[in-house]
């Protein structure tokens, strides 16, 4: 019985010199002997398990890549040679490092800055191409027919949100943004009840609130001066995360903002994360980091499982987000459809996530553009007085009159796309336009020179022009800040209401420039490899006011 379970354990001959040593018997353990005694892990089991592990290895990590490389050159995408292991993913950043290394004058032709893999490769080897991230075979496209297809998810449900590396997905991967199938189709569906246009608009007054606070400090920073310096970017992301933890929370805003300060931390590691190939079984290891992670995400949810049961003794006429996830909806059919405590958590999670910087990077965005295009900031200002009177309280069904900071606003997300990563992946072999596409095949959808692209914009295409939205626009994913098709961002606030209300309610009230000369460089930040444009200022967050 000893034997057999040291032998559990080791080699052939390892048992064989212990066997020796402890009774001598040696002779008497032929290997026969050892297969009886120990029927589950001979030592011609573990030869088997050994090679049956490196030729499963070799095949996904060799075999496999070889054969889809191949199978897209048949069809004539070609692309950086796979490297076994890592990919493309050392080049890909190395790519990134370089471009952040150098300054960069100040213009709006940002894709080099944000995208430089796919500005290289592109030029090498076509606007469609194949690289490795790891041994994911991501196919690079900007024709929008191909992006408008995959985003509309017209290959029968084929082209699926790509699935997140684990370690991110304990901050962001459980809500809607990571779910798929009939479990997104639920979410979706209350989601979308809960921001519903008219429910969405009794937030104004809460934005409004969130704005006049902001702006007042502003007013005590500058002290009757003429000059002031603030981080325009920091303030933002302040202003933003106010209104989230109000709208969402309501009355408990201050502990949602708490939960948001824990989020914030999460976030670091979980950007770290995805800067990485990830190995499998790796967020099961307590490593320093791993611990960290897992103690902001228990942190969080039992930070919002208490405000849920809170929330549940004052819900009678709440309009809180909070309330309205907590509430059952009728379904089509006419069922009751409702979610469950743990999945509210998840999403409480994830609107903070997807809402926080995106709406922050936009509105730091049009600010700058507005105090570098004086004549734009005019026209917007005027607008806004022509429709509210230059006293008058916003009113929120007059936002959609606001023709004019629409178009500033399409025209900085066109320009500046706060969220520049859509992934996809195929769960089977579809058809992509002309395109064999394998099951497992991921997709780098080019946001950025899409919105960049001068065969589609025009020789103006990295000009600041909102005049070319007063055109209507021919291909529908040839601008899609917000994507397009079901998984479509689920806050119409962001894209109608809440930015034109927030400039409106403040900032084209003030006339503001930036210090001449500053240098302002649009980067994806790569340090977190968050894929957002990303605002690094030398000392562009001096803010002029000339005097009212
Ligand atoms: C300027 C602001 C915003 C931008 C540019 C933006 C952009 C986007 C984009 C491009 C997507 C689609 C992603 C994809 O197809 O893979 C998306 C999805 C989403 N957004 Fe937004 N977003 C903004 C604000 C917000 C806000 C304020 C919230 C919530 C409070 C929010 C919640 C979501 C959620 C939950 C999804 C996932 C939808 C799904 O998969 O069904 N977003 N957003």
């Amino acid at each position: 019985m000893r034997h057999a379970i040291i032998e559990m354990y080791m080699g052939d001959s390892t048992i064989r010199h212990l066997c020796t040593k402890r009774c001598g018997t040696a002779t008497a353990i032929s290997p026969e002997n050892w297969c009886i005694r120990s029927p589950f892990l001979g030592g011609d089991r573990s030869m088997i398990i050994s090679v049956v592990c490196i030729f499963k290895f070799i095949h996904s990590v060799i075999w496999v890549p070889w054969k889809t490389q191949v199978y897209f050159r048949k069809q004539g995408i070609s692309g950086p040679n796979y490297r076994p292991i890592f990919g493309n993913t050392p080049e890909y950043r190395r790519l990134f490092s370089e471009v952040r290394s150098k300054p960069m004058p100040f213009n709006h032709d940002i894709v080099h800055r944000v995208a430089p893999f796919y500005c290289e490769w592109s030029r090498k080897y076509g606007k469609t191409f194949l690289y490795w991230f790891g041994t994911k075979p991501t196919l690079a496209i900007s024709d929008p027919d191909m992006i408008k297809e995959v985003l509309m998810n017209t290959g029968d449900g084929s082209f699926q949100k790509a699935r997140n590396n684990p370690l991110a997905k304990l901050l962001f991967g459980q809500g809607l943004n990571g779910l798929d199938g009939e479990e997104w189709a639920l979410h979706r569906r209350i989601a979308n009840q809960a921001f519903m246009i008219e429910r969405v608009k009794c937030w104004v007054p809460e934005i409004v609130e969130s704005i006049t606070k902001m702006l007042i400090k502003w007013e005590e920073i500058r002290g009757g001066g003429d000059e002031f310096e603030i981080d325009v970017h920091g303030e933002l992301q302040n202003f933003t995360s106010d209104v989230i933890a109000k709208t969402a929370f309501g009355s408990n805003y201050e502990e949602g903002k708490r939960i948001f300060l824990l989020q914030d931390q999460h976030k670091y590691l979980a950007y770290q994360a995805l800067g990485n190939v990830y190995i499998p079984g790796f967020r099961f290891l307590p490593t320093k980091k791993n611990r960290e992670r897992w103690r902001f995400d228990r942190e969080t949810r039992e930070a919002i499982r208490n405000l849920i049961k809170n929330n549940n003794s004052e819900r009678e006429n709440s309009r809180n987000l909070l309330s309205l996830l907590m509430s059952s909806y009728k379904n089509q059919e006419g069922e009751e459809e409702k979610l469950g405590i743990e999945e509210i958590i998840n999403e409480c999670k994830t609107f903070y996530f997807s809402g926080k910087e995106s709406t922050a990077d936009l509105l730091t965005w049009a600010l700058l553009l507005l105090a570098l295009h004086q004549e734009w900031q005019n026209k917007a200002r005027e607008e806004v007085f022509s429709i509210f009177g230059e006293n008058e309280s916003i009113a929120a069904e007059k936002l959609n009159d606001l023709k004019i900071v629409n178009s500033i606003l399409c025209e900085t997300q066109r320009l500046y796309p706060p969220v520049v990563m859509l992934p996809r992946q195929t769960s089977k072999n579809v058809k992509l336009g002309a395109l064999d596409v394998p099951a497992g095949t991921h997709f780098y959808l080019a946001l950025p020179s899409v919105h960049h692209d001068p065969d589609i914009w025009g020789k103006d295409a990295n000009e600041f022009n909102p005049l070319r939205f007063n055109e209507p626009r021919n291909h529908l994913a040839s601008f899609f800040p917000f994507g397009i098709g079901p998984r479509m961002c689920v806050d119409p606030l962001s894209k109608d209401f809440k930015l034109k209300g927030a400039l409106c309610g403040g900032f084209v009230f003030k006339a503001m420039e930036f210090l001449s000369g500053c240098t302002v460089n649009p980067t994806l930040n790569c340090r977190r490899f968050i894929s957002r444009v990303y605002a690094y200022y030398d000392v562009s967050n001096m803010i002029h006011t000339l005097g009212e």
